[in-house]
Order: C-alpha cells, then sequence, then structure tokens
C-alpha cells in the first residue's frame, strides 16, 4: 500500500516568530513514528531555521519552487542545488501560482522538475484546471498536457522519485474544495496516464490532493482510493489543523 503524504504549503506567510511557535506545536503533537510522510514548505528565507527546528523530527522540509537553472546570474533565484544544501528532501514544481502569477508554463515547469531530481530532490509536481476549463470539459486534457510536458522530457522511471499533486484552481484559497468523487476521478485520470508507461511506478506513486483541504474534509478525500493524502494551504499554518489533517490521512 502507499504510505500517505500531508505536505504544508505555507506560500508567502510566516515569520520567524510564527514559525517556531508553528514547529513547536508540531511536534508536540506528533509522536515519534507515524505512518505518514509529513512536510511542510516555508518560504526559502526562512527554510534553513525551520530546518533546524525540525532538527531529527519525522518533519521533512521542502521549497516552494526552484530555478530550472543551476548557478549564475538570475536575480532572485534560488537552484535546487542551494535547497538541497538547506536541508530540503521535496520542492514543488509547477504550482499554479507560480503558473499563472509568474507565468511558467509547462516547458518551463519540466525544467524545474528535472533541475531539482539532479540534486536529489523530490519534485511535487502540480498540476489543475481552471474552473474556466473544468466548465468546457477539459478537466482531464489539462491535466495529461501538464503532466505529458514533464513524462515526455524525464528519464523512464523519473516518478519513482517525485510525487504529483491535483490541486484544482478553482479550490485553492476559495474554501470550495473538490468533492471527493471529484478528486478520485482526476486522481484515478492521473494514475492511469502514468501506468500507461510504468505500472509499477503508477502503482506505488503518492498523489496528492490540494485545494481547501481542512480538518473537517480531509478525512471523506483521503478516503478515496487514489488520493494517497494532501498538499495543504492555508490549514497548514495553524499546528492543531495540519495535525488533525495527517490524523486524517492517518485513519486512511
Ligand atoms: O495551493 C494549495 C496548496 O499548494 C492549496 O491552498 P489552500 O489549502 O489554501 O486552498
Amino acid at each position: 500500500m502507499r504510505r500517505p503524504f500531508i505536505a504544508g504549503n505555507w506560500k508567502m506567510h510566516g515569520s520567524r516568530a510564527q514559525n517556531a511557535e508553528l514547529i513547536e506545536g508540531l511536534l508536540l503533537g506528533l509522536p515519534g513514528q507515524v505512518p505518514v510522510d509529513i512536510a511542510v514548505c516555508p518560504p526559502n528565507v526562512y527554510l534553513w531555521e525551520v530546518g533546524r527546528l525540525l532538527k531529527d523530527s519525522i518533519v521533512k522540509l521542502g521549497a516552494q519552487s526552484c530555478c530550472a537553472e543551476s548557478i549564475g546570474a538570475f536575480t532572485g533565484e534560488a537552484s535546487a542545488a542551494m535547497l538541497k544544501d538547506v536541508g530540503c528532501t521535496y520542492v514543488i514544481v509547477g504550482h499554479s501560482e507560480r503558473r499563472t502569477i509568474y507565468r511558467e508554463d509547462d516547458a518551463l515547469v519540466a525544467r524545474k522538475f528535472l533541475a531539482a531530481q539532479a540534486q536529489g530532490l523530490i519534485p511535487i509536481l502540480c498540476v489543475g484546471e481552471t474552473l474556466e476549463e473544468r466548465e468546457k470539459g477539459q478537466t482531464m486534457q489539462v491535466v495529461s498536457r501538464q503532466l505529458k510536458a514533464v513524462l515526455d522530457v524525464a528519464a523512464p522511471g523519473a516518478l519513482q522519485q517525485a510525487v504529483l499533486a491535483y490541486e484544482p484552481v478553482w479550490a485553492i484559497g476559495t474554501g470550495k474544495n473538490a468533492t471527493p468523487e471529484q478528486a478520485q476521478a482526476v486522481h484515478a485520470h492521473i494514475r492511469a496516464e502514468v501506468a500507461a508507461r510504468d505500472a509499477n511506478i503508477a502503482a506505488r506513486l503518492q498523489v496528492l490532493y490540494g485545494g481547501s483541504v481542512k480538518a473537517g474534509n480531509a478525512k471523506e478525500i483521503f478516503a478515496m482510493p487514489d488520493v494517497d493524502g494532501g498538499l495543504i494551504g492555508g490549514a497548514s499554518l495553524k499546528a492543531d489543523e495540519f495535525l488533525k489533517i495527517c490524523a486524517a490521512a492517518q485513519a486512511h
């Protein structure tokens, strides 16, 4: 069976004091071992300090993006090697906020995926449709296109060291989550696309759902057979809420 995975995407939230309080709350509420992979993804400026606070705990560190280039004159960027150097295990690539606000296209996301893996980071590749695309019946087509852009350039087997996240854009930060059935349909589609290339990898691939997951709706979403946990935004900023979501994944 696949291990559930809960990752908190803090986005551009936090301060040194708030981060310390949040991590303290998380570690107090977590036993030494849980049958769930857990990660937090703070803003880059806090990665090192949050990594120190996590020390040898079961909570892993992730970044929210990485540069597609490895070194050089790229003002404002952080390379995958730097993220690895400060203790990251994971890096999110292709988040819809990056795709939309910073105009990251499928090709750039694919390059970031490769850059992350080249440094031994595990990319959390986000895919998902806008409301307009859903209403036009294009959901599966959009998700397939976003996935294909990466699969076409990655080495066979690359998804062995990767996580996928289905994040419908209309559900992010809106309080309007996909229904468990809507999520399941897209997750099953994603797994089938991967299985068409490698069935063993597809069977083991963690596919997370993201978009307005809260303690109150986590359990029913995680109960779906192809949903292996969540990529959590707003609800990852409160220790008790995040812990409840981790517990819901554990119960699955
Ligand atoms: O974008 C998300 C996680 O990456 C989801 O954000 P919310 O949980 O705040 O909707």
